[in-house]
């Protein structure tokens, strides 16, 4: 599968995923630099990796949404290519309008970088479906801006949709109804905080994340 990683100026996740999907998908991703107007053709994924893209200036992910490369992710995720967006990808996400709502900064004002725990809430999505719903899975987070927020009635919808894909098993950042990553009405995109690419290996002290990726790669194959 050809796949790309998107990097930022400030992109920090930008190798971890890179390697993650190579050793699911036993080929290197192409890096495709924030500048660039146009994507390579074929692509079966597209990454947008963690960081401070831009240094978090404005909003985090607001100055990376507006860059030409990610005018081409927008115009590829509205024909239907898988796009991920992880941690600071999720907030690029939210900025472009591909996904519903924002992340604020985190409810207790701090950084906060640990495992938790999540909750597996929709095993039929692309992104999910090698793990079981109602599962409870560990992957780590590193975030200040994580605190997900939609307005009541959109949260219902996306609930109602079943396109929460994973949930805090409890409150880890003030996050609306303990949102950890959603999908988009397509199918196609998913943002979410926690960092799975961190969780492949056991040398990562587990590989719960690893799931993610090989379900991708076989939905997508
Ligand atoms: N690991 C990340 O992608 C961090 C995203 C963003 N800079 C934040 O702290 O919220």
């Amino acid at each position: 599968m050809k796949t790309a990683v998107i990097v930022f100026p400030g992109s920090n996740c930008d190798r971890d995923l890179a390697v993650a999907i190579e050793s699911v998908t036993g080929s290197k991703p192409e890096m495709v630099w924030h500048g660039e107007s146009a994507l390579p053709d074929g692509l079966g994924l597209i990454a947008l990796p963690g960081g401070f893209s831009y240094g978090d200036y404005l909003r985090c992910g607001a100055i990376a949404a507006r860059s030409p490369v990610v005018r081409a992710v927008v115009d590829a995720a509205n024909r239907g290519t898988p796009v991920i967006g992880i941690c600071n990808g999720f907030q690029v996400l939210t900025e472009t309008g591909l996904l519903s709502g924002a992340l604020m900064r985190n409810s207790g004002l701090d950084f906060v970088c640990r495992d938790v725990d999540l909750t597996v809430e929709n095993s039929q999505s692309i992104f999910t479906s090698r793990y079981d719903a109602g599962e409870t899975i560990s992957i780590p987070v590193a975030h200040h801006d994580g605190n997900y927020f939609a307005d009541a009635e959109t949260l219902d919808r996306i609930e109602g949709e079943g396109r929460v894909a994973f949930r805090y098993a409890g409150n880890v950042n003030g996050s609306a109804r303990n949102i950890a990553g959603i999908v988009n009405a397509g199918g196609n995109v998913l943002g979410m905080m926690p960092h799975p690419e961190r969780k492949i290996e056991a040398a990562h002290g587990g590989s719960d994340g690893r799931r993610l990726f090989e379900g991708l790669l076989e939905a997508v194959a």
